[in-house]
């Protein structure tokens, strides 16, 4: 249901979070909620990377009890270390997908893949017994190929590409059938490359890119696409690794925007004429790429219009036990906020 100053969105669900580890966790998974999230898609790359199912258990028993009013579904990290077995193991156990991630591109990514090939009867397994892979889409940069953003290595296997930045990705999971689908962060709906080069703030992996690739995420969130919806891809570094860099790693790739997701992700679908997708984009068509519709039990979270007039309650930073954070757009004014 909505009106002019009013909406309300069935359960909205982020498919491609970060959650992290230890007091930076205890931190950052009550924002989940917190955005408008009813649901979080959870990611493997802690160190060491989540790669059995009796592991994966452990971290989901842990965020439970941070906040046991999100449903969580986890994930494991493709790796050698995973065989078939372990892949029916982790179903049994209701894990629902397993993470690709190239080796070196982004954030603990040293365990990542370097080739395929090595793990089809990993594939094989997931197929069988119906598990999710998501690929982080990218390369290290080839110059003899010029590639950067990778989205092939397809078959029958449901997957789902994971923040999309590019025409050709969008073009390419459009082209394919019911079995592939794509997320797209919310950042990767305002940032250009402008933004993020010499702003250590709005760098992440992969790299916003040009103005018409980012309109073609505008279009097919426009279209109402039903293969297409939010990951977050929300990735809180400590304000100190954001604002400084290291000669061997840069600064640390990673926007963070759990605690003001659903209100910015409306604001942004609103300056794009997609205000009427939202709903589709934030709850519907992932949830049923991942066969969790929306059940009677589930909440409305409504948002309004924000009255230019009142004091918001917009947020420079989130801190606890020494941990620092600081969300993307700090300060700025959004159109909508969450009614709680
Ligand atoms: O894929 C990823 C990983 C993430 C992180 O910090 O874990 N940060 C990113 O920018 N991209």
């Amino acid at each position: 249901m909505s009106t002019a100053n009013t909406i309300s969105i069935s359960s909205p669900a982020d498919f491609h979070v970060h959650l992290r580890q230890g007091d930076l966790s205890e931190l950052v998974t009550p924002h989940v909620r917190e955005g408008g999230f009813r649901l979080a898609y959870v990611m493997p790359n802690l160190i060491p990377p989540i790669t059995t199912t009796v592991q994966a258990l452990e971290y989901k028993s842990m965020l439970e009890r941070i906040d046991p009013k999100t449903e969580f579904l986890m994930t494991l990290y493709l790796s050698p270390n995973l065989t078939p077995d372990e892949i029916r193991k982790a179903k049994r156990a209701g894990i629902v997908g397993v993470k690709s991630y190239p080796r070196g591109v982004t954030t603990n990514s040293d365990g990542g893949i370097e080739s395929y090939e090595a793990y089809y009867p990993i594939f094989e397994a997931m197929q069988e017994v119906d598990m999710v892979l998501n690929l982080h889409g990218e390369v290290p940069s080839d110059a003899s190929a010029n590639i950067h953003e990778n989205p092939c290595s397809l078959s029958p296997l449901r997957i789902v590409l994971e923040h999309a930045t590019t025409r050709v990705a969008v073009e390419t999971v459009k082209s394919l059938g019911s079995t592939v689908a794509c997320t797209i962060t919310a950042h990767h709906l305002a940032l250009t490359v402008d933004d993020w080069a010499g702003q250590s703030w709005n760098y992440c992996k992969p790299v916003a890119k040009f103005p018409d690739d980012r309109e073609a995420l505008h279009e097919v969130i426009r279209e109402g696409h039903p293969r297409f919806f939010l990951g977050s891809d929300s990735a809180p570094h400590p304000s100190i690794k954001k604002s400084t860099s290291s000669p061997e790693h840069g600064c640390a790739a990673g926007i963070y925007t759990s605690p003001i997701l659903l209100a910015l992700t409306t604001h942004l679908l609103e300056s794009f004429g997609a205000l009427d997708k939202l709903e589709g984009f934030v709850s519907k068509n992932g949830r049923a790429f991942y066969k969790k519709e929306v059940t009677a039990d589930d909440a409305m979270v409504l948002l309004r219009r924000r009255n230019s007039n009142t004091n918001t309650s917009k947020r420079y930073s989130y801190s606890w036990k020494g941990q620092e954070v600081i969300p993307f757009w700090s300060g700025v004014d959004l159109e909508w906020e969450i009614i709680d």
